[in-house]
């Protein structure tokens, strides 16, 4: 077979195996709610008077109930015009025309620099010292409060954290250069103290806040310093040049947002809608929001917390919520590591079996990608190889910025790195559950096995199709009831056997009575078995493990033998070389356009032929998917055979014996046999195509009778 042509057939193979479309459906994350909420106390002092949300005025409040968001704040006094900043005016131009694919993770940015404030607070009164306590209601509580209001197309969002005074409400919502967050982050290593309060603090980039005027005609911000003897301020602005600070009063310390919507972004003044914005993105994030009263996020980041703090029931809720599935987890892969990259990440491996939908290559990696508590995006591509998609879980990386661009994203360095980092420790974690739970290990591999070996096939990392080949599992000739691994296989090689072997067949049964397989058998050499679709296919790919070469038992035939020249005159019982070289010219003519080549072989024992080519498992494969509408002829030019026979065998004898006596019926049992060889190879896409010629030979044979 011609380099091109082989190069053809292992390319459509390998195209057929990664392309299987089943069913395209997406799978949803990150929308379902969980039943157990962890409820934060919150103080006396904070007693509702009037929700801001129309749908929370009425007077019977919910068990539960707590908002602090008051419309009472009011502006007084002069106010100061201050113009943006260029580079601010030209990003809040990008911004409006909606820089986000979607519009909704304005609120996403919002929470995110409430929380960001309230971390910042937390921060900055752990560490100061006992007569530094330089803030007003040290004691507050740390919330994050949202009211929707339908009527007026108002959306506020309210934080108890840091506040700003009116020099940082200019430097931080003025400029886009400065990032606040960065600059805390900044005073807090000259300050040389790194706690997880400063670990906490989120945001990296300083676009966060104008995302608001995607959905917004103006933004009103009051805020607060948490200073002792701060003032309140009023900053609005409708996004354009210009942004006005005005003294207020009733301000309450921390900061309110209030967004006076777009008419054609009415939704985000619906609570419904929130909610499940809220749930969407910042389900996790680590203090309460309160939407129009009641708590809205629901679930701890489970993934920071220690292994061993969290109990089964918390894993089978939580990979319920972000696997939107109803199963329970299989296997649990929770881990941290801050070298090469900060990493918590929290794995499941379903227990269900993977449905059509995850069978398909079009359907989306199951890990959410969080940075500090933060989600950025719930089904990361590229966080994990394709292969393992059915791993449900989330991946929390502080090395990640909160980006502008999904696309930037996926195209990132960094994500690369993270996916090389977490496939090696999935890898690592299967072969360990391999070696210590292998009874839960065969199941898995029962289930996700097809996985595994995508994984071979379409990987680019020769170390990694190693490292996924060594999870594959085999029957073999020697080992029935078990299934080994490639390592033991090579552990228990005969002495100077250099190949790894393997066999495809749809059973064990036929496995065994294979014709190619008698001349291992007879050595007494392990094969392995590979009974399931694209096994072989897989072994071809993946050409060697251990730098040993992986040979099917058909190649192995097909290998030309030291003494194939005497080996028929040795052989008692044989035909004779001078039969042999009449046969062979005479067969070929009998049936050229099938074959290529003819030749003896003494590799057979119970069987008079078979059928060689260069490449069984891509032909075989070939031949059951693209062959349908080939003619005869195009598909034995494409596959050229070789026919090898068996010069000892009483058909073949007895075929040598009819060119002379009965040429007619000679040719009809060549043809036969050839016949036979093909179906055994499994080259006959479908043998009711052989039933004319056979019966046509049984005819000529009972004549004679
Ligand atoms: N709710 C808030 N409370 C206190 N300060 C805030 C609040 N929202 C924004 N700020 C200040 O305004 C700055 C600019 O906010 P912006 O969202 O634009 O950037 P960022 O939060 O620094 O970065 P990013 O949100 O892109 O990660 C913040 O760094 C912070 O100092």
């Amino acid at each position: 077979m011609s380099t091109t042509r082989l190069l053809l057939l292992q390319k459509l193979s390998r195209s057929l195996l990664s392309n299987r479309k089943v069913a395209t459906n997406a799978v949803g994350l990150a929308n379902r709610t969980c039943a157990s909420a962890p409820q934060t106390a919150f103080p006396t002092t904070f007693r509702p008077i009037r929700a801001f949300s129309t749908e929370a005025v009425s007077d019977e409040k919910p068990s539960g109930y707590h908002s602090i968001i008051r419309d009472s704040e009011k502006a007084v006094g002069e106010s100061d015009k201050h113009e943006f900043q260029a580079e601010t005016r030209m990003l809040l131009d990008i911004v409006a025309r909606s820089l986000y694919s979607d519009k909704e993770v304005f609120v996403r940015e919002l929470v995110s620099n409430a929380s960001d404030a309230l971390e910042k607070f937390r921060y900055t009164i752990h560490t100061a010292g006992e007569g530094e306590k330089d803030f007003t209601e040290q004691d507050r509580a740390l919330e994050i409060h949202i009211g929707t209001n339908k009527q007026d197309r108002v959306l506020s969002i309210q934080d108890t954290g840091i506040g700003m005074t009116k020099e940082e409400l200019i430097a931080n919502l003025g400029t886009i250069a400065r990032s606040g967050s960065k600059h805390f982050l900044e005073q807090v290593k000259e300050k040389g103290t790194t706690t997880e309060n400063a670990q906490n603090i989120i945001g990296q980039f300083g676009v966060g806040f104008y995302s608001a005027f995607m959905v917004a005609d103006r933004v009103d911000v009051y805020t607060k310093s948490s200073k002792t003897d701060s003032i309140g301020y009023k900053w609005t602005s409708d996004g354009s040049g210009n942004f006005e600070i005005q003294e207020a009063e009733n301000v309450r310390v921390g900061t309110k947002i209030v967004i006076h919507l777009k008419a054609d972004c009415r939704e985000f003044s619906d609570e419904d809608r929130i909610r499940e914005v809220i749930r969407k993105y910042s389900n996790f994030v680590g203090s309460p929001i309160y939407l129009n009263g009641k708590q809205a996020n629901q679930i701890q980041p489970i993934w920071l917390m220690e292994p061993k703090d969290v109990t089964q029931d918390q894993h089978n809720e939580f990979y319920r919520f972000v696997g939107n599935t109803f199963d329970t987890p299989r296997f649990t892969l929770h881990y941290k590591t801050d070298v090469p990259l900060s990493i918590r990440a929290l794995l499941y491996f379903p227990e269900g079996k993977p449905g059509l939908f995850e069978m398909s290559r079009d359907s989306d990696v199951g890990v959410a990608l969080y940075t500090r508590k933060v989600l950025i995006q719930s089904k990361t591509e590229n966080l994990l190889p394709k292969w393992l998609r059915f791993i449900k879980g989330v991946v929390d990386s502080e090395d990640i910025p909160l980006n502008l661009s999904r696309e930037l994203l996926q195209n990132s360095a960094l994500i690369r790195k993270l996916r090389t980092v977490l496939t090696n420790r999935v890898l690592r974690f299967l072969h360990d559950r391999s070696t210590k739970d292998p009874e839960n290990y065969d199941k898995f591999y029962k289930d996700y096995g097809l996985f595994l070996k995508e994984g071979i096939v379409t990987s680019q990392e020769p170390n990694e199709k190693e490292e996924i080949a060594k999870l594959l599992r085999f029957e073999t000739s020697k080992q029935e009831d078990k299934r080994i691994s490639l390592p033991e296989y090579c552990n228990q090689q005969q002495e100077g056997q250099k190949d790894i072997y393997y066999l495809a067949a749809p059973n064990r049964t036929l496995a065994e009575a294979s014709p190619y397989y008698e001349s291992l058998k007879k050595k007494g050499i392990e094969v392995l078995f590979c009974y399931e679709a694209y096994d072989e296919l897989v072994l071809m790919q993946l050409g060697q493990f251990l730098g040993k070469n992986l040979v099917s038992v058909e190649k192995e035939m097909r290998r030309s033998e030291k003494s194939e020249e005497s080996a028929d005159q040795l052989i008692e019982g044989s035909l004779l070389k001078t039969q042999i070289d009449e046969l062979i010219p005479w067969i070929k003519q009998k049936l050229t356009g099938k074959v290529t080549n003819v030749k003896t072989t003494t590799k057979l024992d119970s069987h008079p032929c078979v059928v060689t080519v260069e490449e069984m498992a891509a032909a075989r494969h070939f031949i059951k998917t693209q062959s349908h509408n080939m003619s005869e002829e195009n598909r034995y030019a494409l596959l050229q055979p070789q026919l090898e026979i068996n010069p000892k065998h009483p058909i073949v004898k007895k075929l040598f014996k009819l060119t002379q006596s009965d040429p007619e019926l000679a040719e009809l049992l060549a043809k036969q046999l050839f016949s036979n060889a093909m179906v055994g190879a499994g080259l006959v896409d479908d043998p009711r195509m052989l039933l004319t010629s056979m019966n046509e030979l049984l005819e000529k044979v009972l004549d004679k009778h």
